[in-house]
């Protein structure tokens, strides 16, 4: 992508106790968090953390418990300060602001669903997706219609007057997530949205949201530890470890080169078949006419094996929105399941 990214995080360090700045230097130097924590009871959150996320995608950032996802996110509207670098948002940098700016930043422009859902309990579900406005000072009638709108969107309608203990975990992140919406920014902050849901309900929540991000177009930035969910979600995928990003990129393309022994366990329990893609497996057209059928570029592996019987002498024309972009060769995608080693790392295609 050509256009400037709608938010840029640039050499972003961490680190807290009592004197974090006089840290750096021992961080710059090599020195970890292991060996900080030892040596001067200081914690290194983040270190040197790089990624630009683009405007109308969904940018996940993964990593076990205490790998810094909390305080990275926590760093776009400044809820945490770093000890170094930059957090530009459509192109401004954030550590400049005012505190009159910062208020409209995250009023405005950013809006968060949190994992408890953060829900008023003494409002009811419209005063409670009314909030964002109402706190922008408009009237409560207007309020109330920008609510109702979206509620609705979310598949709450008939729900206005209940309270929030009233509804089920989904629902109250149904709500959740209309709130956000009915603040009309452009980037939603996600922290563990769906951790706290029982996973057919959590299912359904993923689903939702690809749905409204498919009109919406928003700038997500979602926070998980499990793999599955961010494989589903991610237009990017950022993975943390110990405060810094041991790798990101396209998901597919983590999958089929992991770039360090943490990723190869993270993807080593993934079903392939099901989450990689005809795309990321498939060759440039070579003027082959015989193919057993034609198959579109997003279908899943999963089909394709069910579609060639288990053929492996099978190739498919590959289509995008129909017209040809590929071939699929069967040989490629059973090379394809087999998780890469560090040890032959990029021989998958
Ligand atoms: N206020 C703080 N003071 C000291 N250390 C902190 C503070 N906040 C976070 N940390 C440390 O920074 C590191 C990153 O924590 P963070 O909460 O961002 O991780 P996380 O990936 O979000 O974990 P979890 O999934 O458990 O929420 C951890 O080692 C944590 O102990």
């Amino acid at each position: 992508m050509t256009n400037d990214p709608k938010i840029s995080i640039r050499k972003l360090y961490k680190i807290f106790g009592a004197d974090p700045k006089s840290m750096l230097p021992h961080v710059h130097a090599g020195m970890g968090k292991p060996e900080l924590l030892d040596s001067y009871n200081h914690v290194l959150g983040l270190q040197d953390i790089n990624v630009d996320m683009q405007a109308g995608e969904i940018t996940v950032i993964m990593g076990l418990s205490g790998s810094g996802k909390s305080t990275l996110i926590r760093h776009l509207n400044r809820l945490i300060e770093p000890t170094s670098g930059e957090v530009i948002v459509d192109g401004e940098n954030v550590l400049d602001y005012t505190e009159d700016q910062l208020r409209r930043l995250r009023r405005e422009k950013m809006s968060m669903v949190f994992q408890k859902f953060a829900l008023l309990p003494h409002r009811t579900v419209l005063q409670n997706a009314g909030m964002p406005r109402r706190v922008r000072g408009e009237d409560e009638g207007s309020a109330e219609t920008n609510g109702r709108t979206w509620l609705s969107r979310v598949g709450l309608d008939g729900y206005e007057d209940h309270y929030p203990h009233q509804l089920s975990g989904g629902m109250q992140q149904r709500v959740g997530i209309a709130r956000a919406l009915a603040a009309a920014s452009d980037i939603m902050l996600m922290d563990e949205a769906f951790s706290a849901l029982d996973p057919l309900i959590r299912t359904d929540m993923q689903d939702l949201l690809l749905e409204l991000q498919k009109e919406l177009h928003k700038t997500i930035v979602f926070i998980t530890h499990d793999l599955d969910e961010a494989l589903k979600l991610a237009d990017h995928l950022v993975i943390l470890k110990d405060g810094f990003v041991v790798q990101q990129g396209e998901p597919q393309d983590i999958l089929l080169n992991p770039n360090d022994p943490y990723i190869e366990d993270f993807v080593s329990d993934i079903n392939r078949a099901r989450v990689l893609r005809v795309r990321s497996v498939m060759s440039p057209l070579n003027g082959e006419t015989e193919f057993a059928g034609v198959v579109d570029v997003n279908d899943n592996l999963e089909k394709l094996i069910q579609m060639s019987g288990g053929d492996t002498t099978h190739n498919f024309k590959v289509q995008q929105d129909g017209t040809d972009v590929g071939i699929l060769h069967m040989k490629a995608l059973v090379r394809a399941l087999v998780p890469a080693q560090s040890s032959d790392r990029g021989s998958i295609r």
